[in-house]
């Protein structure tokens, strides 16, 4: 186990439930100082009432929270928002609109002398890139300026960790990719660690260092986004991060499996006895297409999509109704519609699951 002094934030067994509703039933997250974890699964599973749980604006049923090694939360204590040194970015930004931007940003920093507030003014609207604006009102801002303004309150209180809640939810998607990417250096930079909330796996993959995908008030995986997505360990996973072709598979051997697509090898060892049935994920772009005369396949649409072209593929399956094994591939350059193609598989270490 990691011992508490590197970790920014430790949850145990942790429940929650709205009016004999239970929303978390026994959740256990861990997260390293200096890291950014994003939780993400569907609407509902949970994801905003875990960071209510953590800044304490809302009371855990059971369970036990530490921020930095200190108790936050247990069957004793439940320690108030103000108290926890967490700074909280709501996706509607909550910025008051009769205020300036300095005085949004020094909401919370009354208590201090006026140099002192001077001070932390100018430091965190330096670092959110927004030292010109301190005189203007929220509705003077764009969307991504004003989420920076969120950003800077947020930093101006110096918090040991910082929740996000959907924070590039609201922002133009020409911006976003942008701020995320400013947001991501800005973190680091500072050696801060981070949970943040959203329902787009794009948005994860950027700005994360681990994931959290959630499902009926549980955390299903966690890990990198690359391992997460390579090698997700349910289908739960697999279908949430991305499209994923499902193929009947036997186990041939340690490192091959047969499929409609024929012998399929794996570069990792398989954990799996020789002569199991099981079912391959298999993600678009791992499948490659040529096109022959006698191809095994046939393209039946095709959407062209810039970057990439997406297709599927009809495979003669005569074991189904309508004889069509349908497959979704992903190609850097268009094909024709009604081209026979065979199909190959990029080697990589093949994902199998349990037949359902
Ligand atoms: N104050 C409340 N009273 C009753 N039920 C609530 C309350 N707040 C949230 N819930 C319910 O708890 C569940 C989890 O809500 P939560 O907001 O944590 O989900 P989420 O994963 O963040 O969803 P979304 O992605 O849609 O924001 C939902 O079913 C929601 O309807």
């Amino acid at each position: 186990m990691t011992t508490s002094s590197s970790l920014a934030l430790r949850i145990s067994d942790l429940h929650c439930s709205y009016a004999g509703v239970d929303i978390l039933t026994g959740l256990d997250l861990e997260l390293g100082k200096n890291e950014i974890l994003c939780l993400l699964g569907p609407s509902g599973c949970g994801k905003t009432t875990t960071l209510k749980l953590i800044a304490g604006l809302l009371p855990p049923t059971q369970g036990s929270i530490e921020i930095n090694g200190e108790v936050v939360d247990n069957a004793e204590l439940n320690l108030a928002p103000e108290k926890r040194k967490v700074g909280i970015i709501f996706q509607d930004y909550a910025l008051f609109p009769h205020l300036t931007v300095t005085d949004n940003v020094l909401f919370s920093q009354y208590k201090q002398s006026k140099v002192k507030q001077k001070e932390t003014l100018d430091y965190v609207l330096k670092l959110v890139n927004l030292t010109e604006f301190a005189d203007r009102y929220p509705h003077q801002l764009s969307g991504g300026q004003q989420q920076r303004v969120a950003i800077a309150r947020a930093l101006a209180s110096s918090p040991e960790l910082l929740l996000l809640d959907e924070p590039f939810s609201n922002i133009d998607s020409q911006v976003r990719h942008h701020l995320i990417e400013e947001m991501r250096d800005l973190l680091k930079s500072h050696n801060m660690s981070a949970i943040f909330v959203t329902h787009s796996k794009e948005e994860a993959f950027a700005f994360a260092d681990r994931l959290a995908v959630f499902h009926q008030g549980k955390i299903e995986q966690l890990g990198t986004p690359s391992e997460l997505y390579n090698q997700p360990a349910t289908r739960f996973v697999a279908d949430f991060l991305g499209k994923v072709n499902y193929l009947d598979a036997v186990v041939l051997d340690a490192h091959s499996v047969q499929t409609a697509l024929g012998v399929i090898s794996s570069k990792k060892a398989l954990t799996v006895a020789v002569g199991e049935q099981k079912l391959l994920a298999i993600r678009p772009q791992q499948l490659q297409l040529q096109v022959v005369k006698q191809g095994i396949a046939t393209i039946s649409q095709q959407q062209f999509l810039g970057m990439t072209t997406h297709c599927t593929i009809c495979l003669t399956d005569t074991a189904l109704a309508d004889g069509c094994l349908e497959l979704s591939v992903s190609m850097q350059q268009p094909m024709q519609v009604g081209d026979m193609v065979n199909v190959t598989v990029v080697e990589h270490d093949l994902v199998l699951f349990e037949r359902e």
